[in-house]
């Protein structure tokens, strides 16, 4: 039977950098990651693809999804719905790939209590100024935008102890390597506690 995937959740505040330290994870070649794409209601930002950064969704066409339970998880995150697609992952971890989410901490929580087995990854800021600064300079989001996603970082930042890691993204490319050594641990974690149990069962 093909071993189940790894479910690797990455989050942290707004315009801390997943995105960016996600693109730079998929973009290596000694990791190879199947990333989840969300259902959202908030309005494309310039250059966002449908179905390639989010699939964007009515009130409606969401409520239909939560209603019938389409989501491993959903929250309410500054006015909009945000929340993950059950079925790719759990296609996709039954058939042995490795599944990445990039999403907020009230989602990640939920994720935590339907897959405790899942590696949860904290990617913090190293000050609130050059958090504000990073969601500034993103220019995606008017000024009261920033104050809302500022307000709901700070009561994000204290749940960090709920997750199994916390990388800081000082630089994007340590950030990256700090995720990658996490992810390649585990799986050897895995690996040996697997052997462990065949060897077990072999001598039983
Ligand atoms: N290590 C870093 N140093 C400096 N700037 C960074 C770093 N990482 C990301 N940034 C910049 O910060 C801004 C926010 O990054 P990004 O959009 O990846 O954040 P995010 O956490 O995915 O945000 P959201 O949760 O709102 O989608 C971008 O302009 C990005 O270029
Ligand atoms: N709980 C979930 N949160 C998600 C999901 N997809 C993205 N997000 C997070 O929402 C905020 C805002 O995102 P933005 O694209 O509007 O800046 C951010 O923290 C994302 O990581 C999801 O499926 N579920």
């Amino acid at each position: 039977m093909k071993e189940r995937g790894l479910l690797i959740v990455l989050s942290g505040p707004s315009g801390v950098g997943k995105g960016t330290v996600r693109k730079a994870l998929f973009s290596q070649e000694d990791i190879e990651l199947h990333y989840s794409i969300s259902a959202t209601t908030r309005s494309p930002r310039e250059g966002e693809v449908n179905g390639v950064d989010y699939f964007f969704k009515s009130h409606e066409e969401f409520e239909h999804m939560i209603e019938h339970k389409k989501l491993l998880e959903w929250a309410e995150y500054v006015g909009n719905y945000y929340g993950t697609p059950i079925d790719y992952v759990e296609q996709s971890l039954s058939e042995g790939r490795d599944v990445f989410l990039e999403i907020e901490v009230q989602g990640a929580l939920q994720v935590k209590e339907a897959f405790p087995e899942g590696l949860f990854i904290f990617l913090a800021p190293p000050s609130l100024t050059e958090l504000k600064s990073r969601i500034i300079g993103r220019g995606t989001e008017s000024e009261d935008l920033i104050n809302n996603r500022m307000k709901v970082a700070k009561e994000e930042i204290e749940m960090m102890d709920a997750y199994d890691y916390v990388v800081e993204n000082d630089q994007v490319d340590r950030a990256c390597d700090r995720i990658k050594a996490i992810v390649t641990a585990e799986h050897c974690r895995r690996d040996r506690v697997a052997r462990r149990y065949k060897r077990m069962l072999e001598v039983e």
